[in-house]
């Protein structure tokens, strides 16, 4: 299988993970990017059965509206039963590095608030160690020099995507060359440093389970 149709198949495995679970009060929550999109499309099939649904990005939003399925305010709801969602990296203990499509501080947000993360990704997204992806980090405009100056001296090699801009009006530094041995303190160290909005590591609020779309079927990883 390539990798498109490794992803294609782990969206139709979160589907069926989560379909027996759906009733009237389900919100679920929708990440955003390729895979996601696959789980969007996928989820149209049943949007009957769907009363609910939250994203991560404006991106995904439209794309959940474009298949006519209702879409809510995060501050309308009350809890997220379900957060469906790709990632960039996942090492075994199911700590990710997100952002790789811009929109990690809302999808930091929206799984903060859910009761289960599921993410769905394909096998070339494991890894043992953390950062090989350059990890993402979103900055308030005017802090773009002083942030990459910190991030520096941190031990990282911060490069400003050029053209982006979020959702939020902010900017990404992509931060090469990494070592990520203790992805809950360089999560916490990076988002200390003033005009960082969060950063793409998804440490303190790993997934709950990993969806692994292999060769050989879809694994469940749990931590
Ligand atoms: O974090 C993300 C977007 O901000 C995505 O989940 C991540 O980039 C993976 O994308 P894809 O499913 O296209 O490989």
């Amino acid at each position: 299988m390539t990798q498109d149709e490794l992803k294609q198949a782990v969206a139709k495995a979160a589907l069926d993970y989560i379909k027996p679970h759906i009733d009237e009060h389900t919100v679920i929550g929708i990440g955003t990017g390729s895979t996601a999109n696959y789980f969007i499309d996928y989820l149209a099939e049943i949007k009957a059965e769907v009363n609910a649904t939250v994203a991560s990005s404006e991106a995904s939003a439209q794309r959940l509206k474009q298949h006519g399925i209702p879409v809510f305010d995060l501050n309308s709801v009350d809890e997220i039963s379900f957060y469906i969602d790709g990632a960039d990296e996942s090492n075994h203990q199911l700590q990710l590095i997100k952002g790789g499509g811009a929109a990690l501080t809302r999808e930091k947000i929206v799984a903060a608030c859910a009761k289960e993360f599921v993410c769905i990704a394909d096998e070339s997204k494991l890894v043992d160690t953390l950062g090989s992806f350059p990890l993402p980090v979103e900055v308030i405009p005017m802090a773009r020099s002083h942030v990459a100056r910190e991030l520096v001296k941190l031990g990282g090699d911060p490069v400003y995507r050029q053209g982006v801009s979020t959702d939020n009006g902010n900017i990404i530094l992509d931060v090469y060359n990494f070592a990520i041995a203790d992805a809950l303190a360089v999560e916490s160290a990076i988002n200390q440093i003033t005009g960082v909005v969060t950063n793409g590591l998804f440490a303190q609020r790993p997934a709950d389970i990993l969806l692994l779309a292999t060769q050989n079927g879809v694994k469940q990883l749990h931590c």
